[in-house]
């Protein structure tokens, strides 16, 4: 079992890696001071699979938690759906001191934490992801949104969880599929962060992909570690932070184009890096071969390079309603060389069109 802290003062809280964590769960709900009701919300997947496991867990840890089922994928990430788990936590009869848990992926944790942040204003919130993506990524940060008509992640708020907790053996029955998708954010953190762990996944790739034990705990402890890192320093994404989003402005346009359908998140991630990565190229900023080099390791971990269905006018425009942008200039993260990224609004519109033109099929 491993243990990462998020370091934000008194809203610090552990990330808790390992193989039933039932006796870590009890432990930590008793020593809090949670009321009785509690809502454990799941997807329609992971509730066969989970729920009544996960259920039964906190009903041993004094908790009486009603299993509220969303329906599975990026749609669920709305403001109906919201609205129909508040009617669930106040017919349950949830108050202010009632947990509010997210059993799943980044969809049921973005949701379950955004209902935490909101109901009552603000309940406890504990996240136990069942996804790589969330595992490496979304469980840990505290960003909790839902999605608009007109962009991703448009309504939402900074809310940290409690705790963590991440069951290494949910990743077993992980289609593969949402394996590449979430080693779209693992790879992400080589390239802003880490450049010994891009090497790392390099050398590694094949048992990450099989899911070896120690690969895969490895590189979802680190991952882990740098989001911790980064989020310590800078919570509400004032500076810092921003750059956990290398490859989303693009990824977020690509996702609405494709009206959340077509692409993973992380697969729109990988796209999106490819994209910045070829900006920074005409930027001058990196070589040509650093862009061919992510294209191949992105394609390592079965991860397109290119998005179908989408149009370079309307990719251009939806960059604009992406939250890093301000006085409409769009604040990009760029690749200065591997495991660095730096920050520029100034960036050319011929230069951007010509790179989005060259990530659509
Ligand atoms: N808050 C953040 O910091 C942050 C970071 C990254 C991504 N996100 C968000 O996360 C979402 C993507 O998360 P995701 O990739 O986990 O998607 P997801 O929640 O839709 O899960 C992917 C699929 O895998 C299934 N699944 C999850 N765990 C499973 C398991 N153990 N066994 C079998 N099936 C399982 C789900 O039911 C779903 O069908 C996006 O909405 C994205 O915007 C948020
Ligand atoms: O935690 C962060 O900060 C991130 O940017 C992590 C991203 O992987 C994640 O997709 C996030 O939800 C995107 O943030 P947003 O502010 O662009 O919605
Ligand atoms: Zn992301």
């Amino acid at each position: 079992m491993r243990t990462v802290n998020v370091n934000l003062g008194d809203k610090s809280y552990d990330i808790i890696i390992g193989h039933d964590l039932k006796k870590q769960i009890v432990d930590f709900i008793q020593g809090q001071k949670f009321s009785r009701k509690a809502l454990l919300i799941t997807d329609t997947n992971i509730a066969p699979l989970y729920g009544e496991k996960v259920q039964a867990i906190l009903n041993e840890a004094g908790l009486d938690a009603k299993l509220a089922v969303i329906l599975a994928g990026e749609q669920s990430k709305s403001l109906a759906c919201a609205e129909d788990l508040y009617t669930q936590a106040i017919q349950h009869g949830l108050d202010r001191k009632s947990p509010i848990i997210a059993l799943g992926g980044g969809v049921v944790g973005d949701l379950a934490g955004f209902i935490a942040a909101t109901f009552m204003r603000g309940v406890p919130f504990i996240q136990m992801p069942t996804s790589l993506l969330a595992q490496v990524d979304s469980s840990v940060g505290g960003k909790v949104a839902v999605n608009h008509a007109l962009g991703k992640n448009l309504i939402g708020a900074f809310y940290q969880p409690k705790a963590v907790f991440m069951d290494l053996d949910m990743m077993k029955s992980l289609p593969k599929r949402e394996i590449a998708t979430g080693l779209g954010e693992v790879v992400k953190y080589g390239y802003i962060y880490d450049k010994e762990f891009y090497e790392y996944l390099l050398v590694h790739k094949d048992e990450i992909l099989d899911l070896k034990s120690e690969a895969i705990s490895h590189v979802i402890a680190r991952s882990c570690e740098i989001k911790a890192d980064v989020v310590s320093q800078d919570e509400k994404e004032a500076g810092l932070r921003a750059i956990l989003n290398f490859g989303h402005t693009l990824a977020h346009a690509i996702e609405k184009e494709t009206q959340y359908k077509k692409y993973n998140h992380g697969e729109a991630v990988a796209i999106g890096m490819v994209g910045v990565a070829k900006i920074s190229n005409k930027l001058g900023m990196i070589d040509e071969k650093i862009v061919t080099d992510m294209e191949k390791l992105l394609a390592m971990f079965n991860l397109p390079e290119k998005a179908q269905d989408c149009s370079v006018e309307n990719i251009y425009a939806d960059i604009f309603h992406d939250k890093k942008t301000v006085n409409g200039k769009v604040n990009w993260v760029l690749l200065e060389e591997i495991g660095k990224v730096c920050i520029s609004s100034n960036v050319p519109e011929q230069i951007v069109k010509e790179a989005i033109a060259e990530i659509l099929a």
